[in-house]
């Protein structure tokens, strides 16, 4: 099966090439890009220099329909709203990376990202593709707004509590890290090196747009959760995200609870890899791969739990959930093309 792939010089572009390239059913018919388009792949992602003849083209909806089953938009906010439109009428899937479709509360968009929303029927249309679990939804799907890096970790790590109904609606607070590729290639003063290295810095205090797109999947799952605290912070490391989560239990919960409620969903999910209590995942542990590390701790002091949940954020946060979701749209293996160990040291 042929599939596109639309800002393919961009980090989560590259990193799908990376990953379609070692698929066993998927192959890249077309890359697209705005200011490379007319060059070769390989002259500008040097890191894949004699891999590839692809030629990068202007996006091409037309074209794409023609070629392809199947698009990823890894595209900024912003732009991928402008382009579905016209790749929807046609005979493709897409799976769009970005925030543009994953905010469905009118005005939330335009509240959090500063910019004018995407087309509310193709918002109300696309399907949140966290890949464990809303995979009925995404089987049927012919748009899919793949979860943005944040979520995914902090969703993956608190879901199988709420399943179970064991923690308490009103207090969950998320203590969370990234490292710079997070940002995307395109350069700022916070992400400069001199900066950035030996640093920590938090950003976009109570401000972050993944706060509303966290909030949305839990009041799906639960319609009396509360807001929740989520606060963000910049990592001198390439890749890698943690979320530390604070969640209260509710009364009587036991730690074997906790663990039975992981157990039950995860035990049988193959890029869900859980420590059990007590033992905590490192971002290193997880680097390069699309696995998501989940490790929890009950603290009977204050009865809080505090759950650790790693991804890489290019792989399981971004690339890597998009195959996940790709192979379930087309009917394929789920783990297809995704069966690779971390990369560690
Ligand atoms: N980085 C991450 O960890 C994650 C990113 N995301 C989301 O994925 C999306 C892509 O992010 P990321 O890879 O980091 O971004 P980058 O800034 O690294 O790359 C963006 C890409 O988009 C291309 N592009 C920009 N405008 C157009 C256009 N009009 N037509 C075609 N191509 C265009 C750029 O090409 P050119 O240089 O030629 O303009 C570039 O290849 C974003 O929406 C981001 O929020 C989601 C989860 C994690
Ligand atoms: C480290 C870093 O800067 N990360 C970015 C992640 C942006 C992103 O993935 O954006 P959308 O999911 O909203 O498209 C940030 O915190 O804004």
């Amino acid at each position: 099966m042929n599939v596109s792939v639309v800002g393919a010089t961009g980090y989560s572009g590259m990193e799908l090439i990376r990953l379609l390239a070692n698929h066993p059913s998927l192959s890249i018919s077309g890359v697209y890009s705005s200011s490379t388009a007319g060059s070769r792949l390989d002259a500008e992602n040097r890191q894949l220099h004699g891999l590839s003849e692809l030629v990068l083209k202007k996006f091409d909806a037309e074209q794409i329909a023609h070629t392809s089953e199947l698009v990823f938009l890894a595209l900024p906010s912003g732009i991928a709203k402008n382009l579905v439109p016209e790749l929807y009428e046609k005979d493709v899937k897409i799976i769009d990376l970005s925030g543009d479709l994953r905010l469905k509360e009118p005005g939330e968009y335009e509240k959090w990202y500063k910019k004018p929303a995407a087309k509310p029927e193709y918002v109300q249309e696309a399907v949140y593709g966290l890949s464990e679990w809303n995979r009925k939804e995404i089987e049927k799907a012919k748009l899919v707004a793949n979860p943005g890096c944040y979520p995914t970790a902090t969703l993956l790590g608190l879901a199988p509590l709420i399943a179970q109904g064991l923690i308490e609606t009103d207090d969950v607070i998320i203590d969370a890290k990234s490292g710079i590729s997070g940002a995307g290639k395109k350069t700022s003063e916070a992400a400069h090196y001199a900066q950035a290295n030996e640093n920590l810095s938090i950003y976009k205090v109570h401000q972050h747009q993944h706060i509303p797109e966290i909030e949305q999947q839990l009041r799906h799952w639960d319609s009396s959760f509360k807001p929740v605290m989520f606060t963000t912070h910049l990592v001198p490391m390439t890749r890698g995200i943690m979320a530390t989560i604070h969640a209260k239990v509710k009364k009587g919960v036991t730690s074997q609870e906790l663990a039975d409620a992981f157990e039950l969903k995860y035990g049988e999910e193959a890029f869900v890899r859980l420590r059990g209590e007590n033992e905590f995942p490192s971002t290193k542990e997880v680097y390069g791969s699309n696995y998501c590390d989940i490790g929890f701790r009950l603290d009977e002091r204050t009865n809080r739990v505090t759950v650790v949940s790693v991804i890489d954020n290019l792989v399981k946060g971004a690339a890597g959930q998009a195959v996940h979701n790709a192979n379930i749209m087309m009917g394929l293996d789920e783990t297809a093309g995704l069966h690779f160990a971390p990369m560690f040291p």
